[in-house]
């Protein structure tokens, strides 16, 4: 069984290869029909909110928090118990245009070090109780540079969002999203730019740490991506194939698999967000049930969310990815459950309303 965990930890696995492939068809199909929010679990939520022993409105974004949970989870009270962060890690053949500060093979290396328990996602896991799946896709096949072919076949594409959808397993209560992957910030620039609109010189920043001529050269290299795959811009799925990677295409899958499951989702860093952002040119809506949990310092991302309509929960200046983001932001979800479960009614504390 792949993913399985040892004693706590993530278990690597190389599957990419072996998971039977949806068709973009298929794909498409699953997301014409998906569910929308659970109204009446929203409902419930903001009726018993009113009646919290508080100035209403005075947990702010908690608030909003429990709201989007209940919407997304289809119950109420929401349920946190079983979060779930999944990494999924890619290699791209664009790593070889010289795009980013570190080496290719750090991403494995680094998978390696999430098994351990040695990486950073792996400490935030443990402060928030939540469980760690780690996904290694074929590492030592990265996707063709997409300044030369597209990065993944449709099949490949395909089979790497079916191995993404995997990870919403029942009884989870929460997916939090993310990745790990050398030379990724120039694949989603890539995706940014296609998606939204604008240049490399738009999207690109330092990523691991480029600047100056690298920089310059990153900037480049995705305008020629761009350059070559214009054409096909009005397919959103051939998009994700011909500039994005493995992990990326999972992670939009895990988001679709997410939707169809009820599981609400935490999105982490630019990367992550430009896979998921993908998939709003099939349905505008197809990020309702994702929050991003935070900015990162990747210049795009801010930008990113300007231009998808969203706002991240917290701004700590990071720029990590491996989900991160997305596992510290667990702790204020947690903290807004505790409060709108746990917290007294007006009428249980006897204090007077504001209208006496
Ligand atoms: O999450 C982010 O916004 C983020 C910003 C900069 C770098 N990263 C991480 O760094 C890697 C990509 O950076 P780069 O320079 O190799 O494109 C990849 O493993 C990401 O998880 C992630
Ligand atoms: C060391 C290192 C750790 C990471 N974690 C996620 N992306 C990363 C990129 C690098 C280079």
């Amino acid at each position: 069984m792949p993913n399985e965990p040892k004693d706590g930890q993530p278990a690597p696995n190389n599957p990419a290869n072996d998971q039977p492939a949806a068709s973009f068809a298929e794909i498409r199909a699953v997301i014409a029909q998906w569910a929308g929010p659970d109204l009446a679990a929203g409902t419930l939520a903001a009726a018993r909110e009113g009646q919290l022993t508080k100035p209403p409105g005075a947990l702010g974004r908690l608030e909003e928090i429990v709201q989007w949970l209940c919407e997304w989870q289809g119950r109420h009270p929401p349920r946190l118990d079983r979060p779930r962060v999944a990494v999924f890690a890619g290699n791209h053949g664009v790593a070889a245009r010289g795009v980013s500060a570190f080496p290719a093979e750090v991403t494995k290396q680094m998978v390696a070090n999430f098994v351990a328990g040695g990486a950073a996602v792996n400490q935030l896991c443990r402060a928030v109780d939540a469980e760690l799946r780690v996904y290694e896709m074929a590492l030592d096949d990265p996707t063709e540079d997409f300044t030369r072919a597209p990065a993944l076949s449709e099949e490949e594409c395909a089979r790497a969002m079916s191995y993404g959808m995997m990870v919403v397993e029942p009884g989870i209560d929460l997916l939090c999203l993310g990745e790990m992957g050398i030379a990724n910030t120039t694949s989603g620039s890539a995706l940014a730019a296609a998606v939204v609109g604008g240049t490399g010189s738009d999207w690109a920043g330092p990523g691991t740490g480029v600047a100056g001529s690298a920089l310059a050269k990153k900037i480049a290299v995705i305008d020629e991506g761009l350059a070559l795959h214009r054409a096909h811009f009005k397919d959103p799925l051939e998009i994700l194939r011909r500039l994005g990677g493995r992990e990326l295409a999972a992670i939009a899958g895990a988001v679709i698999a997410a939707r169809l499951a009820r599981v609400p989702v935490l999105l982490d860093g630019f990367a992550c967000t430009a896979a998921a952002a993908v998939l709003r040119g099939i349905d505008p809506r197809a990020l309702d049930h994702c929050m991003v949990a935070h900015v990162s310092a990747e210049p795009g991302h801010k930008r990113l969310l300007e231009a998808i309509g969203k706002r991240a929960l917290v701004d700590l200046g990071m720029r990590l990815g491996e989900a991160s983001g997305a596992t510290l932001a667990i702790g204020i979800l947690k903290a807004a459950v505790a409060c709108h479960t746990g917290m007294a009614t007006f009428a249980e504390a006897g204090v007077s309303g504001k209208d006496g």
